[in-house]
């Protein structure tokens, strides 16, 4: 864990000319770095820089990931791996957990994971700015190593608390994904991250589906007469477009899925 904060850290401080070959517009690059969320449409900019890409399976995105610094292949082939097996050991517990059929988030669920860099510099003065704004994380499962700089925080109660960070140990987040399957018995945790007068790195792996997967709340915990569907059924692609819209209207993320009673037949 501190090895990938370590070189996660160094991507952030390379030269010019070996961070410009991951810098692109095209969104179908899908290794680089950008600057906030997304820096030319959003009307607020938020104080991070970020570096992400695929990361499952290893052997089919290595090649693309930065050959500098020197160990970076090294530790997030590794890491990747590592942190892979425990999110699907977290998914399995949750699956027998909801009474799901075993084995219901392997397969097409959790085909994909995205390696997430956060670097949020320095702040001279973090009362005007956010490192990044409140949101729930659109996939099933977020494992957030963060180092030992506090700034994540939680919404509870309509209050934000903040999570300090423990030796070693992951933050483990539900997803927007996991509410919509488990039809509102897990909720997705909103979460912000305040600036801080100290850099801050963090490194977020991302379990998420294949593009093409159909989320829907699970046939086994629904049924029409007690416990209706509270989410449409949607792909998962069709999700991260009005996530996305969503997100800088600031408006609900779930409530395009959402079903409201007087509509259902
Ligand atoms: O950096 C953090 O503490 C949290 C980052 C986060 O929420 C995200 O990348 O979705
Ligand atoms: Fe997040």
């Amino acid at each position: 864990m501190k090895d990938a904060l370590i070189v996660g850290k160094e991507v952030f401080e390379l030269p010019e000319k070996d961070k410009e070959k991951f810098y692109s517009v095209d969104p179908k690059q899908n290794c680089g770095f950008k600057t906030s969320i997304d820096y030319n449409n959003e009307k607020v900019h938020y104080w991070r820089d970020n570096f992400r890409h695929p990361c499952h399976p290893v052997e089919d995105h290595i090649h693309r990931w930065p050959s500098n610094p020197p160990r970076y292949r090294e530790v997030f082939g590794r890491y990747s791996i590592e942190v892979r097996k425990l999110g699907l050991q977290i998914l399995d517990l949750i699956c027998e957990g909801l009474g799901l059929e075993s084995g219901y988030f392997r397969e097409g669920l959790s085909q994909n994971q995205l390696m997430s860099i956060n670097h949020y510099p320095a702040c001279p003065d973090p009362s005007l700015v956010l490192g990044l704004p409140k949101h729930g994380d659109p996939f099933l499962l977020t494992l957030l190593n963060q180092g030992e700089v506090s700034g994540l925080q939680v919404l509870k109660d309509q209050q934000w608390l903040s999570v300090e960070p423990l030796p070693n140990a992951f933050v483990v987040n539900i997803n927007h994904l996991l509410q919509i399957i488990s039809n509102g018995k897990l909720k997705s945790a909103d979460h912000r991250v305040v600036a801080s007068s100290v850099e801050r790195t963090t490194v977020v792996s991302f379990i998420q589906p294949g593009i093409d997967s159909c989320i829907e709340p699970a046939k086994s915990l629904v049924n029409e007469s007690s416990n209706p569907p509270l989410y449409k059924s949607f792909t998962f692609s069709d999700f991260m477009t009005t996530y996305t819209t969503a997100l800088f209207e600031g408006k609900d993320e779930l409530e395009h899925y959402m079903i409201i009673p007087s509509q259902a037949s």
